[in-house]
């Protein structure tokens, strides 16, 4: 049986101020297994990025617990651990790339590394073989203005996934490409997890994107509505049925 990377259980998050209360999450439980790709699905609103965000440790949950590789993390948000925890345990791909803007790709790639202070011989090995996974070898020289949006996006993955973090995040990762390189990009996830067995947990409200993955799982109102298997056949159209019947309320 296949190891769990990432259990999450009864997580609740709670916004208040003295004019509102906003329930983000409300007891959401799931879990990951090593190398499996999960797609989260939802509403605007519906607490997707909360959720990312209690993930890498820049928020804290108000009840419920996390565990990645078994360790409990969901204490862990203060600075300086939080800090330290992300950058050994997660990936983080974001739409806009968030790259610098001074540094080559392969530069930017070698950022994680660099923080947690690799002997340069070590993170050159690594950076080559990561730039050679994403077809950027030609690239790592170029700063980010001079790389296209898909590239960009690939050298954001690299340094998402360069430290071998046990779980990678991606907050529509795709939401600025266009179709053809939305594709290549979720090749590249694909390939991560079928390489490097990479565990990924990937933000989208693409279905294409969705149908792409393992499993996907439905987010409405700060809740799991439903959970779909993708199996390969009719997998797009049942997806964007039960994504039309939680929105709807039907
Ligand atoms: N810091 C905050 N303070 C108060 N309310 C917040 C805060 N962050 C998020 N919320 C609220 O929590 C709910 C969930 O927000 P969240 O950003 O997680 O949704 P989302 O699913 O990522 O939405 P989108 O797809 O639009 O990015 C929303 O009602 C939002 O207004």
């Amino acid at each position: 049986m296949s190891q769990t990377v990432l259990e999450v259980e009864g997580l609740s998050k709670t916004y208040e101020n003295s004019m509102h209360v906003v329930h983000a999450l409300k007891n959401v439980s799931f879990s990951l297994k090593k190398a499996e790709f999960a797609v989260i699905m939802g509403t605007s609103g519906s607490g997707k990025s909360t959720l990312l965000h209690i993930l890498s440790a820049l928020d804290k949950p108000t009840s419920g617990t996390i565990k990645l590789n078994g360790q409990p993390c969901h204490h862990i948000f203060r600075e300086p651990e939080a800090s330290r925890y992300r950058l050994k345990n997660v990936g983080f791909v974001f739409q806009a790339y968030n790259l610098l803007k001074d540094l080559s790709a392969e530069d930017n790639i070698a950022v994680p590394l660099v923080l947690q202070g690799e002997p340069e011989a070590s993170i050159q090995a690594r950076v080559d073989e990561v730039l050679r996974i994403l077809g950027l070898s030609a690239f790592r020289r170029h700063r980010p203005v001079e790389l296209s949006g898909g590239q960009q996006q690939r050298v954001a993955i690299g340094r998402a996934i360069i430290a071998n973090p046990p779980i990678l995040l991606a907050d529509e990762p795709t939401g600025n490409l266009d179709y053809n390189t939305s594709k290549e990009i979720l090749d590249v996830f694909i390939k991560m997890r079928e390489e490097r067995q990479q565990t990924i947990l990937l933000v989208t409200h693409d279905p294409v994107v969705a149908a792409s993955a393992d499993r996907v799982l439905f987010f409405h109102d700060g809740e799991i509505r439903d959970e779909y298997h993708c199996r390969g056949k009719q997998d797009l159209d049942n997806i964007l049925r039960i994504f039309k019947t939680i929105t709807e309320g039907r």
